[in-house]
């Protein structure tokens, strides 16, 4: 019933291996070696911000940086400090909706992002780190009291879940309840992007778990909390309510959420409360992996070997944790109050309509209960021909498991267990093709988390390589709106688009193809990409979906390389030769047979395509291949 301790010392925090730079609060920061801390000053975000601004928000900087596409030059006024300055061409990012000065500053200088880089900066991973080691003999003193909490966060399941098991380990040990809390921000959900269709597959999640958890006498709290800012106060109030001395909760890797847990840890030990982050959503914690020279890897393939090899090596990683155990039946007594907590509605700012609430339940149906029943069917009737029709889009041919595995209603382990359970061997390198490439496709979902942990600029706005921060990107309005509704002229473009917006979701291929075609065949920036889809994506994944848009636009961690720009008429020919995929989405098409389906103007059925209300081509695809690769080019040369 409770956890066989083999995968505890995996999953609990380790302190840093490496010197670097501890930063504390907002603007004071500590340089620790093995043995000494000296305290040093940086500048305080209001520092930076008037640094960079007064020097590149004046009326001329503006003026210069408004001009046209391909003209654009760095401000000069720029503070001398690189660390302190903005990006130069910041201004872009405000301006439409990329950077949101409401919850952060302005886009950092290539140098900044650098500076985390040669570990000049301390990684978000490493101030949560040493608040663990620093209060690890505080926390090992505070003894059990009135109950045991678990802070849900992205991790919605009561099966597989790490930090949930280890919290009621510890409470039935004690004696006394297991709380289970979820906080609701509606400021994370802006800051983050969360789609409405992600945010009411949450709420419905949550309507399950607490049913799931009531049947062991466990509540499930749901506090709605407006600011952001206010959760770690809130959440210290309620442990204090509660008289509860623990909090369990599985680290989520994105930077504010490494910080504010940072903080947590360190504030709560002060109050007596022990805060215990638990690594969970990975199979292989993150940082576990590096090269033979102690380096992170930056390519996959060397890095999907040695995830192998080291999951071999130590097969706990692949042990499933037990769900909780029940609470003492007195806990509905003593804690009368939390049973009854309603699971709240959306925030109006990510509400679904009717329409859309009814389409998204009947394609999404939510909880753990869903998702274990939809990998076993995966599992059973298609991870043998996933090889084959993975690429394909008008075949089911993939799990659907994402939006499972975004809101943690699904354990990647539990599904790399179940896949090699039906292996005839039990390598995860072996055997049956299909269920190797479907495990080596969950494996990019590992390393994309492992790269946001070691590059954490890349959840800055910056991209992976820092000079590819210099291409112009142009900011066409007309040309970004055709993309996202579907209206671009390019059929497979077109019904991928479609597809997401109906569907919260798209396929793997589609997604490549239409986010290399804003990046190159309109050379769009591509973070207007990247946004559009967490705001519509129901497996809105951070690491993923920037990374997904790194390795289309050719800016990220092991891309495609800039000059191999996918040409849209022959990945529709390649990908879906019957048009079967477009039919379905672009209904306007659906009478045009044959290969012109793939480009009806350009092969004889304009005049149906028009007079359907299908619009021409927004860009001749080789004009934009010539215009993308000297932008690139460009770009990348200028030294900035
Ligand atoms: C531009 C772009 C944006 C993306 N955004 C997201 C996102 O926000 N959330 C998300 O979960 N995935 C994202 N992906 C990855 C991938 O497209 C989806 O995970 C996949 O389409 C989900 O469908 P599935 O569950 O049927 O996948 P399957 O083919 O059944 O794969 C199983 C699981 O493996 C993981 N996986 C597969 N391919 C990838 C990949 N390329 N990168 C990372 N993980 C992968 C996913 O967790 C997936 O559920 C993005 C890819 C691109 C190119």
């Amino acid at each position: 019933m409770f956890p066989r301790v083999s995968w505890l010392k995996s999953y609990l925090l380790h302190p840093p291996k490496r010197p670097g730079v501890l930063l504390m609060g907002r603007d004071r920061a500590i340089h620790f070696s093995s043995s000494t801390m000296i305290p040093i000053k940086l500048p305080t975000t209001q520092e930076a911000h008037t640094n960079g601004v007064s020097g590149s928000a004046s009326a001329p900087a503006d003026k210069r940086r408004k001009t046209s596409h391909g003209v654009r030059s760095p401000d000069p006024n720029l503070s001398a400090n690189p660390l302190r300055t903005p990006h130069p061409f910041h201004r872009d990012a405000e301006d439409n909706g990329i950077v949101l000065r409401k919850f952060y500053p302005p886009e950092m200088s290539n140098a900044r992002a650098r500076a985390y880089n040669s570990d000049e900066l301390p990684r978000p991973i490493e101030l949560l780190n040493s608040a663990v080691t620093d209060t690890a003999a505080a926390r090992r003193t505070i003894g059990v009291k009135n109950a045991v909490v678990h802070w849900f966060k992205w991790d919605l399941r009561t099966s597989d879940n790490r930090a949930l098991c280890l919290a009621s380990e510890k409470a039935r040990k004690a004696g006394v309840p297991l709380i289970a809390l979820y906080v609701l921000s509606p400021q994370d959900f802006d800051a983050h992007l969360t789609s409405p269709a992600r945010v009411d597959f949450m709420l419905r999640t949550l309507g399950v778990l607490k049913t799931d958890l009531a049947k062991l006498d466990i509540p499930l709290w749901v506090e709605p909390v407006d600011k952001r800012r206010d959760v770690p106060g809130r959440v210290m109030e309620l442990m204090a309510k509660w008289g509860a001395s623990h909090l369990f909760a599985n680290v989520e890797y994105e930077v504010d959420e490494l910080r504010r847990e940072a903080k947590l840890v360190r504030e709560c030990a002060e109050k007596g409360i022990a805060v215990e982050p638990v690594h969970d959503t990975c199979i292989v914690p993150p940082g576990q992996l590096t090269t033979n020279a102690g380096k992170q890897y930056a390519v996959y393939s060397p890095w999907f070997r040695s995830w192998i090899r080291h999951i071999h090596e130590n097969l706990e990683l692949l042990e499933l944790s037990d769900p909780p155990g029940p609470n003492p039946t007195s806990t509905r007594a003593l804690f009368a109050t939390l049973f009854d907590c309603d699971i709240p509605q959306a925030p109006e700012s990510k509400s679904l309509s009717v329409e859309e609430a009814k389409r998204f339940r009947a394609l999404w149906p939510a909880g753990e209960h869903e998702a274990m029943k939809r990998l076993g069917k995966f599992c059973e009737e298609d991870v043998g021909n996933y090889g084959n029709n993975r690429n394909l889009p008008s075949v089911p041919g993939t799990s659907n498991l994402s939006v499972h595995f975004a809101s943690g209603t699904l354990s990647t382990r539990t599904a790399v267990r179940t896949a090699r359970d039906r292996n005839k061997t039990k390598r995860l390198d072996g055997g049956n093709e299909g269920i190797q490439k479907w495990i080596s496709e969950i494996a990019w979902r590992d390393f994309y988390k492992h790269v946001l942990v070691h590059w954490p600029y890349i959840c800055m706005n910056k991209p992976f390589k820092p000079e590819y921060s210099n291409i112009e990107w142009s900011y066409n309005k007309e040309h970004f709106d055709a993309w996202a509704r579907g209206r671009t002229g390019f059929p497979i473009v077109d019904a991928a688009m479609r597809q997401l917006t109906n569907m919260g979701w798209m396929h793997n291929r589609c997604r490549m193809v239409v986010a290399s075609f804003l990046s190159k065949d309109l050379l769009l920036d591509w973070r207007m990409g990247e946004r559009f889809f967490m705001e519509h994506l129901i497996d809105g994944d951070f690491a993923s979906n920037n990374c997904g848009w790194g390795f289309a636009a050719s800016v990220g961690v092991d891309p495609q390389p800039y000059f191999r720009i996918f040409n849209p008429l022959l990945q529709s020919e390649k990908f879906d030769p019957d048009g079967e995929y477009i039919r379905k989405w672009v209904p306007e098409l659906k009478g045009i047979e044959g290969k012109a389906i793939h480009d009806p103007y350009g092969r004889g059925a304009g005049d149906r395509a028009r007079k359907a209300g299908y619009p021409k081509p927004i860009v001749d695809h080789k004009g934009a291949r010539a215009r993308a690769l000297a932008a690139y080019k460009k770009g990348i040369d200028s030294g900035l």
